[in-house]
């Protein structure tokens, strides 16, 4: 998906929102359990009762690896299912050696046909490189983590600046705002003036509203570019919203909620 179909999405639904699929069997509800492709049932729900509501998906590759074979024919079964104008992402956080990271770009965006993947950007260019090699695909790397981690090395300065403003800058060069994206944690309120003023121009995929405390209007307000330039996850909240057999209506409620609040940021945008 090309940058402008993503846009034309997200004025057209009035929404930035990226619905988490963190599909943990254990949490699905007891309705489910027996079924024997219970994941993709609980995903195909989800997606029917939200697709109206968000631009984007979030495939959360560990919770369907973890069920080796299995997981990865309902990943492949769910990410088919996502209608095409739905911005698909596997939150897989690869990045190898040049040519093991051409693997990676090869299953995720030709095995599978996700839009992007989260990259780790510790292996540096060459790590990164060959997931920017296809139109119309996209790289996520990770910029600002969400998690209480971040402190350990993206928080630390590296001179005068700190780890994660060295990545920015320096990742930002390997690609531009068609291709690339980062990932900044909602958790980091007190950061996103500054991770504006470092990349003006490109979308971040923002982790951590809902179950992780984060908040929908300090990301949107501080850090919305004229193109919107963000896609908000939630998960746990959104997917889990019941656990119970009305998963799916309770799903869509605080989807909707979301995606209101989210329209009133972009009505503020444009006016
Ligand atoms: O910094 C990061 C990077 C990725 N994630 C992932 O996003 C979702 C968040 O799930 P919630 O249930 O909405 O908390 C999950 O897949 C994480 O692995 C992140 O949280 N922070």
């Amino acid at each position: 998906m090309t940058r402008q179909q993503l846009v034309e999405q997200i004025k057209k639904k009035k929404s930035y929102l990226c619905v988490g699929l963190d599909t943990d069997i254990t949490k699905i509800p007891a309705h489910l359990q027996s079924h024997p492709d219970a994941i993709f049932e609980f995903n195909k729900a989800i997606i029917d009762a939200t697709k109206d509501l968000c631009v984007s998906y979030k495939i959360n590759t560990a919770f369907y690896e973890a069920h080796g074979l299995k997981g990865w024919e309902a990943m492949q079964k769910t990410v088919e299912y996502i209608p095409q104008e739905i911005f698909t992402i596997a939150d897989a956080k690869r990045g190898d050696i040049g040519n093991t990271s051409t693997q990676y770009a090869k299953a995720f965006f030709e095995a599978l046909p996700f839009d992007s993947i989260t990259v780790a950007p510790y292996m540096g260019e060459d790590s990164v490189a060959p997931f920017l090699e296809y139109n119309g695909k996209w790289a996520i790397v990770l910029g600002l983590t969400s998690n209480k981690g971040a402190s350990d090395f993206e928080l630390q300065k590296t001179g005068e600046a700190y780890l994660y403003e060295k990545v920015l800058s320096t990742v930002s060069k390997w690609g531009s705002p068609e291709n690339l994206m980062f990932v900044i944690g909602a958790t980091q309120a007190e950061e996103f003036t500054n991770i504006r003023k470092i990349t003006p121009d490109h979308f971040y995929l923002v982790p951590g509203v809902g179950a992780q405390g984060g908040s929908l209007k300090d990301i949107s307000e501080k850090a919305m570019n004229k193109d919107c330039g963000l896609l908000v996850n939630a998960s746990r909240a959104i997917i889990y919203a019941s656990g119970k057999e009305d998963f799916a209506d309770a799903a869509r409620k605080v989807a909707q909620e979301y995606q209101q609040e989210m329209a009133v940021y972009l009505d503020r945008l444009n006016n």
